[in-house]
């Protein structure tokens, strides 16, 4: 434990050095979604490679930088790539950052993904308000319990903010943007779903399915941090027709294509928060 204290400490004292300011917001860009990075003002940019004990972003569509600037008027410290459990990381490594935001003073967390529609009224494109999610990943908090960031048995009943969802509903009804809101099922992937298993995710209640975002998502509600998140759908896992495959390259194209979109909402709602 003092071990990895003492890693946190030395990344978030770097990091410290690094950035200007107190940024009290964090986003974590998805797959494809890296864009919303490039509308940070005065943007301080930080390659993962050259932050200690950060991993690398092996993933398409993750850049690998840590961009600290404005955005909304707001400062924030943005993860332009995230790192995925599929990457062969443990769950510490896939976790680190989100660790290393509580001990910079970091109380709201925007997460964002790429992830398959299960609910059959979902199109590609369609941007989800995480309402809920469903665990089906290794729980990043086994192992003994860091007692400076969390509790041992965490309440996970409020995990995604119920005061951020509203604000994010007030702003897409400002803008006429329609969003669809459901529960983001998370697995570790990398193979995508077979048609039965996106049925059988469908049945318990998920609308989204995803490879990241429930890991972060854990640590940031262990450390009592604020989180607010969102799906782009990127392709329509109920298409049971044996002639749709999923290669990846269209969900990195859907993606792109509701970054602009997903700029403008997270743009607001870190100005409300
Ligand atoms: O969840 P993000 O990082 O957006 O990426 C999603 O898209 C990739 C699969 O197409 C996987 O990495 C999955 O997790
Ligand atoms: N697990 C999973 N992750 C995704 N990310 C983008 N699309 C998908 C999908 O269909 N399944």
């Amino acid at each position: 434990m003092d071990k990895m204290n003492d890693l946190y400490d030395e990344t978030a004292a770097y990091l410290a050095s690094r950035i200007v300011g107190n940024p009290k917001t964090a986003i974590i860009l998805g797959s494809g979604l890296g864009s919303l990075a490039d509308q940070i003002e005065e943007a301080t940019v930080i390659p993962y490679k050259e932050i200690p004990n950060f991993m690398s972003s092996t993933a398409t569509g993750h850049k690998g930088n840590l961009i600290c600037g404005k955005l909304g008027g707001k400062l924030v410290l943005a993860m332009q790539g995230r790192f995925h459990y599929y990457e062969g990381y443990t769950m510490q490594q896939v976790t680190f950052p989100v660790r290393v935001m509580k001990l910079l003073g970091i109380e709201n967390l925007l997460v964002s993904n790429a992830a398959g529609g299960i609910n059959n009224t979902f199109k590609v494109g369609d941007l989800m308000i995480i309402r809920d999610h469903i665990n089906m990943m290794p729980n990043p908090l086994i192992g003994p319990n860091n007692e400076q960031f969390g509790t041992r048995f965490p309440d996970m009943t409020r995990a995604y903010d119920r005061e951020f969802i509203g604000y994010m509903e007030e702003i897409a009804t400002l803008h006429n943007i329609p969003l669809k809101k459901g529960v983001y099922v998370g697995l570790t992937g990398p193979s995508y779903e077979t048609p039965s298993e996106y049925a059988c995710y469908g049945k318990v209640g998920g609308d989204a399915i995803g490879m990241s975002t429930v890991p972060e998502v854990i640590v940031a509600r262990h450390a009592g941090i604020r989180v607010f998140g969102m799906s782009v759908i990127t392709n329509e896992g109920y298409h049971f027709a044996d002639d749709f495959v999923n290669d990846g390259t269209d969900v990195i194209k859907a993606a792109d294509r509701a970054a602009s979109v997903m700029t403008v909402l997270f743009k607001e709602l870190v100005a409300r928060i």
